[in-house]
């Protein structure tokens, strides 16, 4: 080590030099660029317990820079560090070719995102590694915010993606991550860094595939809907009724929609339960499809509260509707005319409120869940709390729901006129799924398929337990 370096080691905070006690002498990384994410990244290697050295088009002026840290031109600052982090934008990176020689043999971390997609020919990492082919180039870190990296990891970027052609590079790249608080999972070689360098630029990955479910039903429901009642009315009746597009068939469409994919929301689990009942083991990987699925149950169900909402706020306003209020005075007034009363049917009351109640105490906990789910919330919860919430009350609302709807359709089910063309009401359509899911739901908690489950759930596997017995039992006799 020289003694430039010693002396301004020496100029480092106590706090600093205290945090780098378990660090050698010699870890110094060097980090090319001032900006928000060369500072963010400076700041978290010094609080690592690194010496960081900054590389810069103009060392003189860096006034805001973490204390302790070195500020050198690019070359100086190149030749003090193995590890050098790129953290310039890939439009600028021309100022690394006149440095190839110092850079020679140094392993380079490319940190670059772009803008959009396909707006360079090459991935930028190519890019550096062809201007300065004497150095291992290992993309990375580029997943996260310059906040991010300054704040420190969280549950949800606590993975940072590597790739590069060199495994030494790699490995020397993966465990400054680790020291960070990152962990760092190696992808391949550097002809994946388009990949990763895209990888940012996705919007809202876990909603897509929810997102989709959604439009495709209302979608598909809404013209199911539209051919039953509106067109039939029309062709049979010769009676418009579009005017129940804007209110009735929206209210059909929307509770269908939240109940199917509130049951979508459960029956990725009921799957999982199923799989690991069948393998007898939790130790082998979902197939690719059921992780996906289980990975956006959250998105599921947020956009199944919203459904559910919109049911509420259409159900609140019948009672203002011209169409609705029309009736009732009319219905009113043929009865005077006719002198005619209608005698109070009690089982129809109870019937009436309580396929209400059961949808207003199913929308309680549909609310509760969706607020549960929010990261502020479900950070305050214990594991325990956080699942009982989710499956036990999650589970129970899909109960109430359905049985809601169970009641709504009450007996119509028997009478043919509801089969209009041979179809079948949108409410019976949104039972199915469902009434399978709590189906499978019961079955796998009645205690002999529950107690198989727990078990393989503490690791217990069907095969290894049946080895072992038959290798305990000679011993035992
Ligand atoms: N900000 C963020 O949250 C994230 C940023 N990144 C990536 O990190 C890199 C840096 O981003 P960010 O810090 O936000 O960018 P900034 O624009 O804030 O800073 C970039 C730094 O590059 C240096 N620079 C600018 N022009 C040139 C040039 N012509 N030649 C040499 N060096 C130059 C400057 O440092 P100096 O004046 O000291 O030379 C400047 O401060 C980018 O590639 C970005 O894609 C990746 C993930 C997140
Ligand atoms: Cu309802």
């Amino acid at each position: 080590m020289g003694s430039e370096e010693r002396s301004n080691q020496k100029n480092e905070c106590v706090s600093l030099s205290l945090m780098r006690e378990d660090v050698p002498e010699t870890e110094t990384i060097c980090v090319f660029g001032t900006g928000d994410m060369g500072r963010s990244l400076g700041l978290r290697l010094m609080q690592a317990g690194y010496g960081v050295i900054f590389g810069s088009r103009r060392p003189q002026n860096c006034q805001i820079l973490p204390s302790g840290a070195q500020v050198l031109s690019h070359a100086e600052a190149a030749q003090r560090s193995h590890l050098v982090f790129i953290a310039v934008q890939r439009e600028h990176y021309e100022f690394l070719v006149p440095l190839a020689n110092q850079l020679k043999g140094k392993v380079l971390v490319d940190l670059s995102n772009n803008l959009m997609k396909n707006q360079y020919p090459e991935a930028n990492a190519e890019y550096l590694q062809s201007l300065v082919p004497g150095a291992d180039v290992v993309k990375g870190f580029n997943t996260l915010s310059a906040w991010a990296l300054q704040n420190g990891p969280s549950d949800a970027n606590r993975q940072v993606y590597l790739c590069g052609d060199r495994t030494e590079a790699k490995q020397e790249v993966k465990a400054v991550a680790t020291k960070l608080g990152f962990s760092g999972l190696d992808q391949g070689s550097l002809s994946v860094s388009r990949k990763l360098e895209d990888f940012p630029l996705q919007l809202f990955p876990l909603w897509r595939l929810p997102l989709r479910i959604a439009l495709g039903l209302t979608a598909s429901l809404f013209f199911y809907l539209l051919i039953r009642e509106v067109l039939f009315s029309y062709i049979t009746e010769g009676k418009d009724i579009s005017f129940r597009i804007m209110v009735s068939l929206a209210n059909k469409v929307c509770p269908i929609v939240a109940l199917t994919m509130l049951a979508l929301c459960y029956l990725p689990g009921v799957f999982a339960a199923f799989l690991q009942l069948y393998r007898g083991t939790k130790y082998r990987c979902f197939p690719d499809w059921l992780d996906r699925w289980m990975l956006c149950r959250k998105q599921l169900g947020l956009l199944s509260l919203g459904f559910a909402f919109l049911h509420v706020l259409y159900t609140l306003i019948i009672p203002i509707r011209y169409y609705v209020r029309f009736s009732l005075s009319e219905r009113t007034v043929s009865q005077i005319r006719e002198n005619r009363t209608n005698v109070f049917d009690t089982s129809l009351a109870w019937h009436s409120d309580s396929y209400l109640a059961f949808g207003i105490i199913g929308f309680g906990l549909y609310v509760l869940l969706g607020i549960t789910s929010l990261p502020s919330v479900s950070d305050a919860l214990s594991w325990k709390e956080f699942s009982f919430v989710q499956s036990k009350l999650g589970h129970l609302t899909l109960l109430l729901c359905t049985i809601h709807t169970y009641l709504y359709g009450g007996s119509r089910f028997l009478r043919s006129y509801m089969y209009k063309w041979y179809t079948p009401p949108g409410y019976m359509l949104c039972l199915v799924l469902p009434t399978v899911v709590i189906l499978l739901k019961l079955l796998l908690i009645t205690p002999c398929v529950d107690r198989t489950i727990t078990r393989i759930r503490q690791g217990w596997e069907r095969g290894v337990d049946q080895k072992n017995a038959k290798e305990i039992t000679p011993l035992m006799l």
